[in-house]
């Protein structure tokens, strides 16, 4: 049986969450070019040196920047000219996820109802979005009112409340202390697992890579604008399978 690959099979490529083809995208005097294969339900973590393209790379899949070149599909329909908002996808960053002049009740009812005018219905769909992450009691908070961690949880209960196959991840967890990143992302990985539909895909950048190790089903390791090895995370993050991926990890012994 021929392993998934990178390309993968036609008939795994259009039931694919997310896959770049050929993507070619410059700023400032960097260019990039992307090729990769997102499978529906799975994790992927991009790790690789500061400004190799990870951001770049989910921006393009976001539909924040525009590829010179190439197609973006998710679940085989081509959303490459498709602004943010008609993709289906939910994106979150290290900060700034939330509307400061909104509490969390309204930061979250946006997931459903842009205009926050919310059904009864809706109104229950947020309060147990807001109870799934731990944020009973906290609806009328404003973000300046709430830990780091807290804002994080209402960005991750608007995420799930609209229901998106795509979910992707800039370092949301990077500014909270270790314990509570792992419990973040048992969280959100818990969340994507309910209702008995099939999970979302998650594409994660981190710089951690016991985040990675602990969570992602592959890795993408980023060096200069391209994916320079992709395979599965035990293998990749040990460090055996290519020796750029080892320096970055800092896995193998310098000559001095
Ligand atoms: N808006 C922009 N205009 C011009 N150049 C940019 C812009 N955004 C990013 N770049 C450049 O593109 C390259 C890739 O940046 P990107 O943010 O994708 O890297 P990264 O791998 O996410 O880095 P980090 O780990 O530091 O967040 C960098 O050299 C960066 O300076």
């Amino acid at each position: 049986m021929r392993s998934p690959s990178d390309r993968g099979d036609v008939a795994s490529d259009a039931r694919a969450a997310l896959r770049l083809d050929d993507v070619r995208f410059a700023h400032g005097g960097a260019a990039f070019r992307f090729d990769l294969t997102v499978r529906s339900g799975e994790w992927l973590a991009l790790i690789g040196p500061s400004g190799a393209g990870k951001s770049t790379l989910l921006d393009l899949a976001a539909g924040f920047l525009t590829p010179s070149a190439g197609q973006i599909l998710m679940a085989g329909a081509n959303v490459t000219r498709l602004a943010p908002a008609e993709r289906p996808l939910s994106m979150l960053f290290q900060e700034n996820n939330l509307f400061p002049q909104l509490d969390a009740f309204r930061n979250v009812a946006l997931g459903i109802a842009p205009r926050l005018r919310v059904s009864k219905d809706e109104r229950r769909q947020i309060e147990a979005a807001l109870s799934a992450v731990g944020l009973e009691g906290y609806g009328r908070r404003r973000p300046a009112e709430m830990s780091g961690g807290e804002r994080q949880r209402v960005a991750l209960a608007r995420a799930f409340l609209r229901r998106r196959p795509l979910i992707l991840l800039d370092e949301p967890f990077a500014a909270l202390g270790p314990a509570l990143r792992r419990d973040m992302l048992g969280l959100l990985d818990a969340l994507r697992r309910r209702d008995g539909a099939p999970p979302a895909a998650i594409v994660m950048v981190t710089h951690h890579p016991e985040d990675a190790a602990s969570h992602a089903d592959r890795v993408a390791y980023l060096q200069a604008g391209e994916i320079a090895a992709i395979g599965p995370a035990a293998a990749m993050l040990s460090g055996r399978t290519d020796p750029r991926v080892s320096d970055y990890l800092g896995l193998r012994s310098r000559k001095a």
